[in-house]
């Protein structure tokens, strides 16, 4: 079994998360319930942050928000020195109302709308990312409208094929994201911004997939951006001042996973950047980095409380949680795996081998097919590690089950920054239809 970050194991045989028992964590918040391992998630950042001042290299460390937008963690994030990576008005929205400061703030998105971008604007952000010419003519009409200078990057694919699940690659030059380096659109897209009067080219950014373990596809990414910003330097005379190498790192959600610890991946694409850069005299570039996953991922746990089971003799054993495809849908979605441990049980011997289900009305809401976890009984506690990213970002309201709740441990204290959906919550959307409508009916 294996722990990560603060966990560890106590007298009474709990599991243990920034010195807190899981079993106080649920008497008083309930299940399911998503933790966060606080210290990790700061030790994650800081290990970015370091190996930039280590290289002696100008940069940004943003936190990918969409693995996990909630305020409190944007708070976090701030005192930290990160800064943001937005896709949305609302996560956009989540940072000015955790006063994350907009200078520090970047906006992705393949189809930005009008008004998102009108928005961010508003906000004063730090940069937008621009995904295709619609956004340039867009963006263009909105800061000659307000007279208003804006940075900007532009996103390229740069025609690596990253070895992940296909629905996370986004570094081929079949992707809907961004303008291709090699058939001339990104070409295009610096040739009508590079002397815009309201929007400032800053230079390029790369994002090639997600859940990446090989060192080199990142390598290859950043070469290839800087020998394109080599080709502006020498036609154009243009020098970029950022380049932005996006996320995507990969982390260690079951043994057989074998990651390379976060700044190793960004210690080799910066060096790449820094080698090509003396090599072609070319002004250092302030590198922009984009992790989501590997910031969160690992410090996340969600706890659920085991109700019915079920054996199909001579086929399998189902374990049932209160919780499943609606608070996290990546088993279902991208066949991913995760470990677990009965979190009040941690010494006892491990037993067969059980599938854990949700409660969810699909045959395939399963958490963990195969884990082997010892016995259990109703009301024992189910840890599923590794839950800190795309699980609550990405949760659904389907059957009409709640949202979980959501609490940050840090040095033997919890507390709660998102809580658990209410009954009234699940209908706060609906309207109910005038008595005129239902009588006309019948
Ligand atoms: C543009 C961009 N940046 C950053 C990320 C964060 O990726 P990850 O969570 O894998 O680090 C993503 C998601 O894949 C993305 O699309
Ligand atoms: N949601 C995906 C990652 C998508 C990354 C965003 N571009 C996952 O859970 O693995």
């Amino acid at each position: 079994m294996f722990l990560h970050g603060t966990q560890t194991v106590n007298e009474e045989g709990h599991l243990e998360i920034g010195g807190v028992d899981v079993t106080e964590i649920v008497a008083e918040y309930s299940t399911p319930t998503i933790v966060y391992d606080m210290a990790l998630f700061e030790r994650r950042a800081k290990g970015f942050v370091d190996t930039f001042e280590q290289l002696g290299v100008k940069a940004q460390v943003a936190y990918a928000s969409k693995a996990f937008s909630n305020i409190a963690l944007y708070q976090v994030a701030e005192t930290l020195g990160l800064s943001l990576d937005v896709v949305s008005e609302g996560e956009l929205y989540t940072a000015v109302r955790a006063n994350f400061p907009a200078e520090r703030i970047h906006f992705h998105g393949n189809n930005k709308s009008e008004s998102e971008l009108r928005y961010a604007f508003e906000v004063g952000i730090g940069c937008i990312v621009i995904d295709n010419f619609y956004e340039i003519d867009l963006l263009r009409k909105i800061a000659t409208e307000r007279n208003q200078k804006m940075n900007v990057l532009i996103r390229v694919t740069p025609g690596v094929e990253a070895s992940t699940h296909d629905y996370i690659t986004t570094g081929q030059e079949d992707s809907k994201f961004g303008f291709d380096l090699k058939n001339g659109q990104a070409d295009r897209a610096f040739q009508q911004l590079k002397e815009d009067k309201h929007l400032q080219f800053l230079g390029m950014h790369c994002h090639i997939g997600s859940q990446i373990f090989e060192v080199d596809g990142f390598v290859h990414a950043a070469e290839a951006l800087m020998q394109k910003m080599h080709t502006w330097q020498e036609e154009d005379h243009f020098i970029c001042s950022v380049l932005n190498l996006g996320g995507g790192f990969g982390i260690r959600y079951t043994e057989e996973d074998a990651p390379e610890e976060p700044h190793v991946y960004v210690k080799a694409m910066t060096e790449a950047v820094m080698k090509l850069a003396e090599q072609y005299k070319y002004p250092m570039p302030a590198i922009w980095i984009e992790p989501g996953r590997s910031l969160v991922g690992d410090a996340g746990t969600t706890l659920y409380t085991v109700g019915s089971q079920k054996e199909v003799p001579n086929v399998r054993q189902y374990v049932a949680v209160d919780g499943g495809m609606t608070d996290n849908i990546r088993p279902a979605l991208y066949d991913a795996k995760y470990e677990a441990v009965v979190a009040n049980k941690m010494n006892a011997p491990k037993g067969t081998v059980v599938t854990i289900a949700g409660k969810c009305c699909e045959s395939g809401d399963q958490l963990i097919q195969g884990a082997r976890i010892s016995a259990v009984e109703n009301g024992d506690i189910i840890a599923l590690f590794c839950t800190g990213a795309y699980t609550y970002a990405m949760a659904s309201n389907y059957n009409r089950l709640a949202k979980p709740a959501v609490v940050f441990i840090k040095d033997g204290r919890h507390q709660l920054v998102a809580r658990r959906e209410k009954l009234e919550d699940l209908v706060r959307l609906d309207e109910a239809l005038p008595q005129d409508w239902l009588e006309e009916r019948n």
